[in-house]
């Protein structure tokens, strides 16, 4: 533990599937870095989301939720998630309370303690999410369910959604940051490239605007991303993509009738890319059938995943 006035360090959120990580990353740092959706499973790769305030830096590390490895592209998601323990200084297991009997997923949390978090012997914060949906009482009871069962080194309810607890979140993270001084400069939100983000806009509006099973079988790539703006504002910078799917249906289904489909597409993701790059750009999209890439190993590859 730092006893220095400033401190700095990664921590990594770790938890099932719709816990809320991204929402209390998106919130803590007041920003939309990784998409949020309502549907689990949107989050694919690792995110480096950085906070900073006068007395610490903390460099988050976002994770997809944790699952059973059905198929090819889950195993990799668990690997990522090793490797990025590998990295943390802090765990911050976040259990999302249910609203049900049972506090949360306790089969899951067993899981997650026993299996994940002790052999990885880092110090573990645990942050029951969603606490909005319960009352205070129910609250404390958990907590101290949480306390005896597993006695990780902090125990704490907050509500991503409303806010709620989140400076008590970081001044319970803050001792376990262990350099004293920044690695980043304060203006950097995120380590991740522009076209890393761009391609994570346009998987938010696919999940957003398509129903059924079309978002998880869609993959976005950038092609090339021409920056023509900041050297002759009278051209837009030019993003090219490839939506990869596995069927000609749901190639069908992303353009859908007459094309309209894929223009919604088109010019809300477009819109939202402006936004964030604070400056126009044309926004190009293809969509390419590659039969079951998810269970392709060079397929995954190529997309980034190994
Ligand atoms: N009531 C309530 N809902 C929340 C809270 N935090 C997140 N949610 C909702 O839970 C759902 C999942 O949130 P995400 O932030 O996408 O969850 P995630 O853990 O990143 O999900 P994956 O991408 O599957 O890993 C969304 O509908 C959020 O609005 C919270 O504090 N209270």
């Amino acid at each position: 533990m730092s006893s220095s006035p400033f401190s700095c360090g990664f921590a990594i959120i770790i938890g099932p599937p719709n816990a809320g990580k991204s929402t209390l990353l998106n919130e803590l740092l007041d920003y939309k870095l990784s998409i949020v959706t309502p549907k689990p499973q949107t989050t694919r790769k690792k995110i480096t989301g950085i906070y900073h305030n006068e007395k610490c830096q903390i460099i988050f590390l976002d994770t997809p939720g944790i699952m059973k490895p059905q198929q090819k592209l889950h195993e990799s998601m668990l690997g990522v998630i090793r490797d990025t323990l590998k990295d943390a200084d802090v765990v911050i297991a976040l259990l999302p309370f249910s609203g049900k009997k049972d506090f949360f997923d306790r089969p899951f949390a067993e899981e997650l303690f026993g299996n994940w978090l002790k052999p990885a012997g880092k110090p573990v914060i645990a942050v029951l999410n969603k606490c909005d949906l319960v009352s205070a009482e129910r609250q404390e009871e958990a907590e101290a369910f949480v306390r005896k069962s597993w006695n990780p080194a902090a125990v704490l309810s907050v509500s991503a959604l409303k806010a709620t607890n989140l400076p008590q979140l970081i001044e319970t993270i803050q001792p376990f940051l262990p350099l004293d001084y920044p690695l980043y400069p304060e203006d950097t939100l995120s380590t991740a490239p522009e076209r890393f983000f761009v391609s994570e806009i346009i998987r938010e509006k696919i999940f957003l605007l398509y129903g059924r099973e079309v978002p998880y079988s869609t993959e976005v790539v950038i092609d090339e991303f021409r920056e023509q703006y900041e050297n002759d504002p009278t051209r837009k910078d030019l993003i090219r993509c490839s939506v990869i799917v596995e069927r000609e249906t749901q190639k069908q289904i992303l353009i859908g009738s007459k094309g309209a489909a894929l223009k919604k597409l088109g010019q809300t993701a477009r819109k939202d890319i402006e936004e964030m790059l604070g400056r126009p750009v044309f926004l190009e999209l293809f969509i390419k059938v590659r039969p079951d890439w998810r269970k392709n190993q060079n397929f995954l590859k190529s997309y980034g995943y190994h």
